[in-house]
């Protein structure tokens, strides 16, 4: 009877938080480390067909770096990484292209509609190109001086078709997006994901920026769960990526969280995908899983 009483309990302080986010958009970035486990998958694919049949919109973003190494390795190619971001030769981006806007793209989608949601893969790999995210070549600063670094096909985003969001998140749809985007010339390009969903979250003024990855959040020493941070300022995310507690894939993402921060969305999550129902737990209860991050000191 307790155990009863206590999830009515819950229930009644999932009321609250389900009004106050009725209408808002909440941006998801799917990473390609919890996609790697269909389990883990599925139960945020359940939890994101919940949040839109209690009235919020999600927005999914995903990536597939794992997959993407692995469909490399299987045709002899190497990836190569420099500062986070995969050296993307032509053969490198047909790849990208085939495995993250064709079959995981098309997978998610098809999967939130087997758990009774209905989604709409954006993508420029079928008959209808439909997709909403349009760039430019990125280059990046080069740390030693001299010449940028070129990356080969590698985009950031500049624009992105809010109108197409705009519709199919009030229509009931749950737009899903691949990371990739297409020059005002036709050009495709890879894009790091973390960029690609904090681009997205700006242009539609979401309410919530939500990272799902395979850690529980922004750890001080990355290899101890216990060192995790629950809520990071702006000034020490600078800190621990300056002196290399935040490394690797972790870069892009708290780089893309500040930029992000400064341009109005107001919260910004990462937590971990594969704890179950943890999208849930983050925005219905107030319990906060994983890290948040802030502007200014809480
Ligand atoms: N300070 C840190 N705290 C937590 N994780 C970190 C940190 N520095 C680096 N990482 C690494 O970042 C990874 C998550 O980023 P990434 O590999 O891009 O995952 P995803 O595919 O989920 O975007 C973690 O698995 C971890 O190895
Ligand atoms: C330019 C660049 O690095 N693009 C990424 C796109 C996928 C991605 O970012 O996936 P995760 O979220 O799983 O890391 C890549 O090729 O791996």
């Amino acid at each position: 009877m307790q155990d009863a009483i206590e999830k009515a309990d819950v229930l009644i302080e999932a009321m609250g938080w389900i009004r106050q986010f009725r209408d808002k958009i909440t941006v998801i970035k799917l990473g390609g480390s919890v996609m790697e486990d269909p389990d883990a998958l599925g139960n945020l694919l359940v939890d994101i067909v919940f949040m839109e049949t209690v009235g919020m919109r999600p927005i999914v973003v995903h990536g597939g770096g794992a997959a993407i190494t692995r469909a490399m390795a299987e045709a002899n190619l190497e990836s190569r990484f420099i500062q986070g971001r995969r050296y993307t030769d032509e053969a490198t981006l047909g790849i990208v292209e085939r495995v993250l806007a064709g079959e995981i793209n098309e997978s998610i989608a098809e999967r939130i509609e087997a758990y009774g949601g209905r989604a709409m893969p954006l993508n420029f790999v079928g008959e209808t190109n439909n997709n909403v995210l349009f760039g430019e070549r990125l280059t990046l600063p080069n740390k030693e001086g001299g010449e940028p670094i070129d990356l080969g096909y590698v985009g950031h985003v500049t624009r992105v078709d809010r109108e197409i969001l705009d519709n199919l998140c009030y229509a009931g749809q749950v737009p899903v997006i691949p990371s990739m985007c297409e020059t005002e010339t036709g050009e495709r390009l890879n894009v790091n994901a973390d960029t690609a969903a904090t681009a997205v979250a700006q242009a539609v003024g979401a309410e919530k920026l939500i990272f799902l990855s395979d850690v529980n959040g922004v750890r001080r020493d990355k290899n101890d769960p216990e060192s995790l941070i629950h809520s990071l300022t702006a000034d020490e995310a600078r800190r621990l990526i300056a002196d290399g507690s935040i490394e690797a894939g972790m870069i892009p993402k708290v780089e893309g969280c500040l930029e992000t921060l400064s341009k109005g969305v107001r919260k910004i999550h990462i937590i971990d995908g594969r704890l179950r129902h943890s999208l849930l737990l983050e925005i219905y209860t107030n319990r906060g899983v994983g890290t948040e991050l802030v502007a200014e000191p809480a």
